[in-house]
C-alpha cells in the first residue's frame, strides 16, 4: 500500500442517484482511502437522502464516508467520520458527538500552531490547504509543501494536503509527505474522466 492515499471530495452539488454510478466507477478504479460528502448548499434533508444513496456504495468497497461540517448528520446517517473547520463544531463537541472511533478531521490552513492544538485534541488527521489555486472553494490560506515536511517529521497525526490538486501537481505534495491528498476538481474534471483520474493519482503516489 502506498504511503500516501487519495481522499475523494464530492463534487459541490449532486444529484446523489445520478452520481452513485459515477461514485463506483471512481472507486472501483484503484485505491481511495475515503469519501468526503461536501454539499454546502444542501439542505438537511438532501444531506440526509445523499448520505442515504451514497453511503451503501461507498462503505461496501471498505472505503470510510465522511461528511463535511456535520457531525449531528454524520452521526445519525451512520458516515464513519466527518470533517470540521475553523468556523464549523469546534473539534471538541464533534467529538463528542461522533464518539471516540469515528474519524474526526480538522481544517489547520498553513497553521502550525492549529494543527498541533488539533493533534492534542485527538483530531484523527490535521488538512492543510490551500496549496494551488481552486475554483471549488476561496480559499483562506495559502500553504506550501514544506509544512508537510515538518509535519510529518514532528508528529505522527496524518496531514492531508487539500485545494487545486490535480495529477499534474500533485508530485510534490506526496514528496513533501503528505499522508492523504483531497481532491474534488482533479477527479471530477479531469480530462479522461474519473476513473483516469484515480488510477492516475495511484501511479504518482506509487512512484
Ligand atoms: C480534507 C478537508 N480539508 C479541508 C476542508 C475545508 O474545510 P472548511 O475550512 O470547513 O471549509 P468547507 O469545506 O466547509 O467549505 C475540507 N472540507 N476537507
Ligand atoms: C474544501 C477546500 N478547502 C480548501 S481548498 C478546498 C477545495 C478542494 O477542492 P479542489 O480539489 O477542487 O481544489
Ligand atoms: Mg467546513
Amino acid at each position: 500500500m502506498a504511503d500516501c492515499r487519495l481522499y475523494l471530495i464530492t463534487p459541490p452539488t449532486l444529484d446523489p442517484q445520478a452520481f452513485a454510478p459515477t461514485l463506483a466507477a471512481a472507486l472501483d478504479a484503484g485505491d481511495v482511502a475515503c469519501v468526503q460528502l461536501r454539499l454546502k448548499d444542501a439542505s438537511d434533508d438532501a444531506v440526509r437522502r445523499a448520505v442515504e444513496v451514497l453511503r451503501p456504495v461507498v462503505q461496501s468497497r471498505d472505503v470510510a464516508l465522511i461528511l463535511n461540517d456535520r457531525p449531528d448528520l454524520a452521526a445519525a446517517t451512520g458516515c464513519d467520520g466527518v470533517h470540521v473547520g475553523q468556523d464549523d463544531m469546534p473539534f471538541r463537541d464533534a467529538r463528542r458527538v461522533m464518539g471516540k472511533d469515528a474519524i474526526v478531521g480538522v481544517t489547520c490552513h498553513d497553521s502550525r500552531h492549529l494543527a498541533m492544538v488539533a493533534g492534542e485534541e485527538g483530531a484523527d488527521y490535521v488538512a492543510f490547504g490551500a496549496f494551488f489555486p481552486t475554483s471549488t472553494k476561496e480559499p483562506k490560506a495559502k500553504a506550501e509543501p514544506e509544512l508537510l515536511t515538518w509535519w510529518q517529521e514532528m508528529m505522527e497525526v496524518p496531514c492531508v494536503a487539500i485545494g487545486g490538486i490535480t495529477v499534474d501537481n500533485a508530485a510534490v505534495l506526496v514528496d513533501a509527505g503528505a499522508d492523504f491528498l483531497a481532491v474534488c476538481g482533479g477527479v471530477w474534471n479531469h480530462p479522461d474522466g474519473p476513473a483516469a483520474a484515480v488510477k492516475a493519482f495511484n501511479a504518482l503516489m506509487a512512484r
